[in-house]
């Protein structure tokens, strides 16, 4: 049965907690065995990557955690709460409001603007029409894409999409955001802007989970979580670092 937390333990409460999840994938060939038990635990305004290399099972991990794919064994709670019995439209309801997600290839919707593709999780969220417009202003602003509010995604640079799809990711304020490869497809300066646009929301506070196989982009977040296998290889705090989410030496390097 799910529970709700208590308000009072919510600072030891984690915000997501996965436990013995288990995810197998069944295709053409073998059974592609994604994930096999993962405990994984984020803390409120922590950010983790998870990285390892190409079929390791983080995209699947990253799946299960936003409700995308369900798994064949363990559970997920969010803020406390198992998620086990969430519906898939409940799943829905908690993607629009307390998780954002942003992928590689942005998944932005080809024929609404700019504006309305920020907008849109916001009004089907039950935000007001002019409430849902100031916040799309105030993200578009601070991701410099004021001029851009018009255009269609595809007028738009891989970055410019990138940026779009991070405003829609966090217009109704999730309590986590996940981001799998969200520099995939981009150039090094591309690169560069979303991670220093991740990093300047994790200094104000929001929780992240990235997905990169890319060991620098990892090295933005406070914590990285190596994924072999369909397993955790290595949990670690990056310490050393002088402050929380300044560790972008390694990204802002990238070369053009
Ligand atoms: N929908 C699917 N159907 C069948 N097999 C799948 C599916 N999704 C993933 N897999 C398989 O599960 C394994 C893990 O894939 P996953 O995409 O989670 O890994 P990954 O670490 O994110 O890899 P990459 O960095 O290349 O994206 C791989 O063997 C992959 O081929």
């Amino acid at each position: 049965m799910s529970r709700t937390a208590d308000p009072d333990d919510a600072p030891r409460i984690p915000l997501l907690r996965a436990e013995g999840l288990v995810k197998t994938h069944y295709g053409e060939g073998a059974p592609a065995h994604a994930v096999r038990g993962v405990d994984l635990s984020v803390r409120h305004g922590e950010f983790v990557a998870v990285t390892g290399p190409s079929g390791a099972g983080k995209s699947t991990l990253l799946h299960l955690l936003g409700g995308l794919q369900r798994p064949d064994s363990g559970s997920i709670r969010l803020d406390g709460e198992c998620t086990d019995s969430y519906s898939e439209a409940r799943w829905a309801t908690e993607r629009r409001r307390r998780i954002g997600i942003v992928f590689q290839f942005f998944n932005l919707v080809s024929n609404l603007t700019v504006a309305d593709n920020v907008e849109l999780p916001a009004l089907l969220a039950g935000t007001g029409t002019r409430q849902a417009r100031a916040e799309r202003e105030k993200l578009l602003a601070e991701l410099g894409l004021e001029g851009k509010a018009r255009s269609m995604p595809g007028e738009l640079s891989g970055g410019e999409q990138q940026r779009v799809a991070l405003a829609r990711a966090l217009v109704n304020h999730p309590r986590l955001l996940l981001a799998d490869e969200p520099a995939g497809s981009l150039d090094s300066k591309g690169t560069r802007e979303v991670m220093r646009l991740l990093s300047r929301f994790h200094q104000r506070g929001q929780t992240i989970l990235l997905v990169t196989h890319d060991a620098r982009l990892a090295s933005a977040a406070d914590r990285v979580v190596s994924f072999f296998d369909g397993r955790i290889a290595d949990d670690a705090e990056l310490g050393g670092a002088p402050a929380r989410g300044t560790g972008l030496s390694g990204v802002l390097e990238l070369k053009d």
